[in-house]
């Protein structure tokens, strides 16, 4: 696939702008990103770039904080790889170890995930991510039926097995992100994770004890009432891919919808929410 590179450098980085500029370039469905310093690049499939349209999002940023953006096409080569020669493996709390196949040597944890790191969303580093892997490590899984709506590589859906779930259904909409999944759960997870391609109108009659869900602000928004519609009395729902400031609009949803907020973590500009049923 042909890709552009979208630059954007932040002259003078308030906290988190890059986190937010992340967040915003997501709505234009880049594959991958980094940042380095004041400097984030995002890769975006040539057939779905528009770059007035993306310019036009960030520039809402360039008078506060002096952004600079620039793009160019990439030569075409196997992107794959080069996702693949950024991942770094992640110990989370010395308990889990997120990594490639080709990291060994790496010191042993109780859990451990290895993720083929293709193009998809979700190896641990992501602040996003790293909160609801810290979630699932610090509550109960066991026996317990698990929904991971956005699933990406599947990282979360694998954690929550390797917890004791009994079973655990992992949706994602994106065909990448469903085949990397799959082969994500064949790799580590057993057979109780079933990973579906599509969003919440696969969810039907059946129901979870926990939903888990890291996506954006609008789908949360917009699919929180199925979410809950298939969460069992006194299940709990996490939510993350939050910024600090759509907390209010998200837990009024949530407390709308006869949730009640239990807990709130924060990092890098990201807040991930839990909720009881
Ligand atoms: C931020 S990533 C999270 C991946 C992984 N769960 C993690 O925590 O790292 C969000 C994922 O949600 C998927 N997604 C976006 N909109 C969705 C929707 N409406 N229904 C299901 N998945 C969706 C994207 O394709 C992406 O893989």
């Amino acid at each position: 696939m042909k890709y552009v590179e979208f630059c954007c450098v932040v002259s003078n980085p308030t906290e988190d702008i890059l986190d937010i500029l992340v967040a915003e370039l997501a709505e234009l469905g880049y594959d991958s990103f980094n940042t380095e310093g004041s400097t984030l690049k995002a890769y975006i499939p040539e057939v779905a770039f528009d770059g007035n349209s993306s310019a036009a999002i960030v520039n809402k940023y360039l008078s506060a904080d002096g952004v600079t953006i620039s793009w160019e096409p990439m030569p075409d080569k196997n992107w794959n790889e080069v996702w693949e020669s950024n991942f770094e493996p992640i110990i989370i709390e010395d308990k889990c170890t997120i990594r490639a196949p080709f990291h060994t040597n790496l010191p042993k944890t109780t859990y451990e995930i290895v993720i083929e790191p293709k193009m998809s969303f979700g190896t641990g580093h992501h602040a996003t991510t790293y909160q609801m892997v810290e979630f699932v490590l610090a509550n109960e899984f066991k026996g317990l039926r698990v929904l991971d709506m956005g699933c990406g590589t599947g990282i979360l859906a694998i954690l929550a097995a390797m917890r004791g779930a009994s079973d655990v259904l992992a949706i994602d909409n994106d065909d990448w992100a469903f085949q990397n999944a799959e082969e994500n759960v064949q790799r580590n997870a057993s057979g109780k994770v079933r990973v579906a391609l599509g969003d919440a109108n696969l969810l039907g009659a059946e129901t979870f004890d926990v939903i888990l869900a890291n996506i954006n602000r609008n789908i949360l928004l917009a699919d929180m009432s199925r979410y809950v519609d298939v969460l069992k009395n006194d299940g709990l729902l996490f939510l993350s891919g939050i910024l600090i400031v759509d907390i209010p609009i998200i837990s009024e949803c949530a407390i709308g919808l006869g949730l009640t907020l239990l807990e709130q973590k924060d990092r890098s500009g990201w807040v991930a929410l839990s909720f009881k049923k």
